[in-house]
């Protein structure tokens, strides 16, 4: 099972479930669920009122769009976002996929509600020969500790 889903507080606020733009297309763009706007060299974090859902064994890496990165001067704070297969539906949060977003330029820039911000993309992962994996996700940001 691979697919997006609306987290509860934003079901019946007309969030899309994202799609590929073209047929060979990598990447599912996720839009801002709210207007945000990111002050000047500061990070914001642009909620997207979705969650993830995959296999056992991937993770869905995201990627700011390239449009916003040239013309509007932004990136993701992280560089690239790892959003674990065990977020999705985690007791803090219920896997609500936030988008760190910094802006590199001298000025605020909005982000329109619905304006697609980044791309996600799916990807598998290895284990060492001696994993032991700790135990389920209770949340994000630093949930597993410092
Ligand atoms: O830009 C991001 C980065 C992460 N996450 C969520 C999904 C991910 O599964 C979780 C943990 O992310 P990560 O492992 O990168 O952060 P951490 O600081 O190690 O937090 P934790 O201790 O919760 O793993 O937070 C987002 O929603 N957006
Ligand atoms: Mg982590």
């Amino acid at each position: 099972m691979r697919r997006f889903e609306v987290v509860r507080a934003y079901r019946g606020k007309g969030i899309e479930i994202p799609q590929r733009k073209t047929a060979a297309s990598a990447g599912y763009d996720l839009a801002a669920a709210e207007d945000v706007e990111v002050p000047p060299g500061g990070v914001a974090l642009v909620p997207t009122g979705l969650k993830a859902y995959m296999p056992p064994g991937e993770f869905l890496a995201l990627y700011i769009r390239s449009s916003l990165a040239v013309s509007r001067g932004l990136m993701l704070a992280n560089g690239v976002a790892v959003i674990d297969a065990d977020y999705a539906d985690n007791p803090e949060n219920e896997g609500h996929i936030l988008i760190a977003v910094y802006n590199r330029t001298d000025r605020p820039v909005r982000i329109a509600r619905g304006e697609r911000v980044a791309q996600g993309i799916f990807h598998p992962y290895q284990v060492t020969d001696d994993d032991r994996p700790g135990g389920p996700r209770r949340g994000g940001f630093g949930s597993t500790g410092a």
